[in-house]
């Protein structure tokens, strides 16, 4: 397989995997790529791997520019599986290469990833020589783990972004004006959304420290790279990194074995539509919550609606309130209802609460509960009763 020259002597060696429906729990529709980027200099340096699983696909990709065995730097950006899985294949070729890792956090665990080598610390605002070009690094701690950071080249004006600007695309281009742009826009918020939510303080920061550098180029660690679209990309990580919500968006979130709660989801929807709220409906039967997220990150408002099944709240309800928990950063302010139908005991409703209420959001009308189908006076008061908050 070929290289992808991105600039003189400098390539993308990465893999395509078009194949890959599921990322650690995300659901990547559109595949994903693991980016590595192969840079000829007096000291040939390879940045970041790719999965295991595509050892071989690096490893041609850089014979088509150099001899692996000519390799000497591998700058580790990130030790996540995807970033480093195919490192030590790659050491087989060049044993000498010299590798360098982020300190401390990188050098503690890079072993563990990547096997038994010797390898160099660097800390925030070291540089690496390697020839005509430097290397400077910039560690950003948990943007997503402890040992995560970012490696900017002065000379060309490119940041290696790791998965900071990302998007799990599988696609042939590598620049975003070579890709349609509501598609890539929508991945970067579909990314941004399931791995970096949490950590918008670190992602602020970080944006602090890009904002000092001089761009040309983002190039990332999943999907499109930037070159045309930066500024339009910064500005949408400052603002999603600020967690700010449009008060004209909501969520309705449910699962309904007998559609009842259901029939309460469309009523409580259909009163945020009534006051110029737009609404999306996300029945967790058919709706994957790595794509519910996506839309959370901007969406002001939250209703969670489970009926009651064997005392608890149904199964799909529970692992979306799961992820939605972990993703969501404290005081996020952000207005949320829990609503369901029930049968005798009714607990759903009160557990989903309970947990909107622990992710730190403002239960903005009293729960909903529904004994068996909703009538159509039950609806109206629902009804009413929300347009009213709002
Ligand atoms: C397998 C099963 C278990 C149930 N367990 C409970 C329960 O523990 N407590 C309760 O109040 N209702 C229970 N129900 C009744 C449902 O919560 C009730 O039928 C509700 O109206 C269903 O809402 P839906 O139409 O949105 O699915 C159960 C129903 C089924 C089918």
């Amino acid at each position: 397989m070929k290289a992808i020259q991105i600039r003189d002597n400098i390539y993308w060696v990465g893999a395509i995997d078009w194949s890959v429906r599921n990322f650690h729990g995300y659901e990547t529709g559109r595949g994903s790529t693991y980016n590595a980027y192969l840079i000829i200099d007096d000291k040939i340096t390879l940045i970041d791997s790719t999965k295991k699983e595509f050892s071989a696909e690096i490893l041609s990709r850089i014979s088509s520019v150099i001899d692996p065995a000519k390799i000497d730097y591998i700058v580790c950006n990130h030790l996540e599986a995807d970033h480093s899985g195919s490192m030590n294949d790659i050491l087989q070729y060049c044993p000498n290469a010299q590798i360098f890792v982020s300190q401390p956090n990188g050098l503690k665990n890079i072993a563990k990833f990547c096997g038994e080598h010797s390898y160099n610390g660097v800390k925030a605002g070291d540089t690496l020589n390697i020839g005509k070009r430097n290397l400077t690094f910039v560690p950003v701690p948990m943007l997503h783990w402890p040992d995560s950071m970012v490696t900017y080249c002065p000379e060309e004006k490119i940041l290696f972004s790791n998965d900071g600007f990302g998007q799990h695309l599988a696609t042939n281009e590598r620049f975003d004006d070579e890709f349609d742009y509501s598609i890539l826009m929508h991945e970067a918020k579909k990314y941004y959304a399931n791995i970096l939510m949490l950590y918008g303080r670190q992602a602020q920061t970080t944006l602090k420290t890009v904002a000092n550098l001089d761009i040309e180029m983002i190039l990332t660690g999943h999907g499109i790279s930037w070159r045309s679209h930066i500024k339009d990309i910064l500005d949408l990580y400052n603002k999603w990194s600020n967690f700010e919500a449009d008060e004209h968006k909501a969520l309705v979130v449910f699962d309904s074995m007998w559609h009842s709660t259901e029939l309460i989801a469309k009523t409580i929807g259909e009163a945020f539509n009534a006051k110029g709220i737009s609404t999306k409906y996300c029945d967790l039967k058919v709706v994957h919550y790595s794509d519910i997220v996506t839309d959370f990150l901007d969406s002001e408002y939250i209703a969670v609606g489970s009926p009651t099944l064997n005392n608890n709240m149904m199964p799909n309800v529970a692992a979306f309130l799961c992820y939605l928990k972990g993703l969501t950063p404290k005081k996020s302010n952000r207005k949320a209802l829990a609503f369901g139908s029930y049968g005798w005991g009714g607990q759903s409703i009160a557990l989903v609460q309970k947990e909107l209420e622990e992710i730190g959001f403002d239960i903005f009308h009293d729960m909903i509960r529904i004994a068996n189908q909703p009538t159509d006076e039950d609806l109206d008061n629902i009804y009413n009763s929300i347009i009213e908050k709002l």
